[in-house]
């Protein structure tokens, strides 16, 4: 699914006008019916609602709302905040239609024509939508101050009043916090980045039939990954398959006190479909993997208790594999980033690159050149500024990350809540599943593993990222669902992956 910008938005509005064909006000009016069938669904009739509606469009479905929810008897109130002296013409409209039915509409001119506002009620915000351009000043950011210190559960409508929809607020800037936000048919780019939580609250989508045809053609590097787009990209198993057609995946993980996220690592790889697996772990680490997870063969190296690449045992080289895993628990020693150092240059495959090994990456930075390219890099918000360098707001860190992915030819999986898989075109691909139980050591660990697996058995690296992302936070979807976030484990994750 594809997130548009602002004047995107604005013009695939004026495109739905002009092709479906609609009036302006009659899509105006779908918008608001979406809405509110949304809060029929989640509030009964008796819950006692104020509507609050700036002067523009956004104001204007606030004011259709209030009327919809009226003839369905919904005690409602009405408010509208006069700020400015003019009025959109579909507000203008609503405003007049609305009064058909209610004497009552109230006008927020000064503080003091602000109500109380109390627990058992909701606040509707439909005081500014996408068309903000400055900061919420005077009797706007009053009224907003005013909703946020209330105890009532509040709902915005599109978008939170005050926050842009694809470009950074100040610190300062006075935004609504509400608990939810019911947002038209596409996602912005505001929902998905992580500064915004308290702006965003849990968001939902009502499908109000904009023109199909120019969000096809639309241009945007962003997208967020729907259910349906992630498992189209799920690979069938064929009847005459073996082992072999599965690929064989080598994984470079552990170190002494780390051999945890080796374990993990390798316990995801297998139950992602890898067809062999093999661990390379430090000498200490043998017993522990040949123990905890005998599906995998395990190749002990050289050195008690770190990696170093050499071993023992004869072994086939890194390259000979379908793909290569590097990175949990592997520490920082110099032997290691000598074994990074020899390593990158003989691998031609993408491969999966993972926490140490990332930091070593930042600290050698002349190797970025050495990563084959598409490989899959995932780190989390810390190991890609190490990699890159501060960012002053998310925007900033997203064009850090295309860039970063576009110059050296990697795929980049940013990990967090909706973590954003970066393409070496410039694409980036929000992932939806996952939850904050996801948020506990180890789970990145397993995503390491679960993406070895799936390049292993052939997938492109792009759609590895995105079927990977997708179905590692879905896994911790079902457990949150079964046991709750709290008590998550990484191990848990392992055993909720699933693959259809
Ligand atoms: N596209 C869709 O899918 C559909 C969209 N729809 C709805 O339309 C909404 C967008 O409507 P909109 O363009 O009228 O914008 P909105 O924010 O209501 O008001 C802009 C006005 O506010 C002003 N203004 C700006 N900042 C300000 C500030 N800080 N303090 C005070 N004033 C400020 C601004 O002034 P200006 O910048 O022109 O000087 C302008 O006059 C959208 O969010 C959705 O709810 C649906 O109905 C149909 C389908
Ligand atoms: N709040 C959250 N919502 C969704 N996913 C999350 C959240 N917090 C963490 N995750 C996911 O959990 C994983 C954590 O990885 P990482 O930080 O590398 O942990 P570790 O190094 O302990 O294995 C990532 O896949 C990340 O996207
Ligand atoms: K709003």
């Amino acid at each position: 699914m594809k997130i548009l910008n602002v004047d995107q938005i604005r013009a695939l509005d004026e495109s739905t006008i002009k092709h479906e064909p609609i009036a302006p006000l009659n899509l105006m009016e779908r918008a608001s019916l979406g809405f509110v069938n949304w809060y029929v669904d989640h509030f009964p009739a008796t819950t006692s609602t104020k509507i609050f509606c700036g002067l523009g469009n956004n104001g204007g479905d606030g004011l259709a709302i209030a009327r919809l929810l009226m003839e369905r008897e919904y005690p409602v109130e009405v408010y509208v905040v006069r700020y400015a002296p003019r009025e959109s013409d579909d507000f203008m409209h609503n405003h007049r239609r609305l009064k058909l039915i209610t004497e009552d509409i109230k006008y927020v001119e000064f503080s003091r024509d602000l109500p109380t506002l109390r627990h058992n009620e909701v606040v509707i915000d439909a005081i500014l939508g996408s068309g903000l351009s400055r900061p919420a000043e005077g009797i706007v950011k009053a009224t907003i101050e005013t909703i946020n210190r209330a105890p009532a559960t509040v709902i915005s409508v599109d978008i939170a009043s005050g926050l842009y929809v694809d470009q950074a607020n100040q610190p300062d800037d006075v935004i609504i916090e509400p608990d939810h936000t019911v947002s038209f048919q596409l996602p912005k780019l505001a929902f998905v980045l992580p500064k915004n939580g308290k702006y965003v609250g849990n968001w939902h989508l009502v499908d109000i039939q904009l023109h199909k045809r120019y969000i096809d053609l639309a241009p945007t590097p962003y997208y967020f990954t729907q259910p349906r787009e992630a498992r189209l990209l799920l690979h069938k198993r064929e009847r005459y398959s073996n082992k072999g057609t599965f690929g064989h995946a080598l994984l470079l993980a552990g170190s002494f006190g780390k051999m945890g996220a080796a374990v993990l690592s390798a316990r995801a790889c297998l139950r992602s479909g890898v067809g062999l697996l093999t661990v390379h772990v430090p000498q200490c680490g043998y017993p522990i993997l040949q123990s905890s997870v005998p599906e995998a063969m395990c190749q002990p190296d050289g050195h008690q208790t770190v990696l170093t690449g050499t071993s023992r045992i004869s072994s086939t080289p890194p390259s000979e594999y379908s793909t290569v895993g590097i990175g949990p628990g592997i520490g920082k020693a110099p032997e290691t980033l000598t074994m990074l150092r020899e390593l990158l240059p003989t691998i031609k495959k993408p491969m999966v690159i993972d926490a140490d090994a990332l930091n070593l990456l930042s600290e050698n930075r002349e190797l970025y050149a050495q990563i084959p390219k598409h490989s899959i890099l995932t780190p989390h918000p810390k190991e890609f500024e190490r990699l890159t360098k501060p960012w002053k707001d998310d925007y900033e860190k997203l064009d850090l990350l295309r860039d970063f992915a576009k110059t050296h030819k990697l795929v980049v999986v940013l990990k967090g809540a909706y973590s954003a898989v970066a393409t070496p075109d410039g694409e980036v691909h929000f992932n939806a599943t996952g939850n904050p139980g996801l948020s506990t050591g180890g789970t990145g660990d397993v995503l390491t593993g679960v993406l070895t697996a799936l390049l292993a058995q052939g997938y492109d690296p792009v759609e590895a990222a995105v079927l990977g992302v997708y179905a590692h936070g879905l896994a911790g979807d079902v457990v949150a669902s079964q046991r709750g976030p709290i008590g998550m484990t990484a191990s848990d994750v392992v055993d909720a992956l699933r693959w259809e």
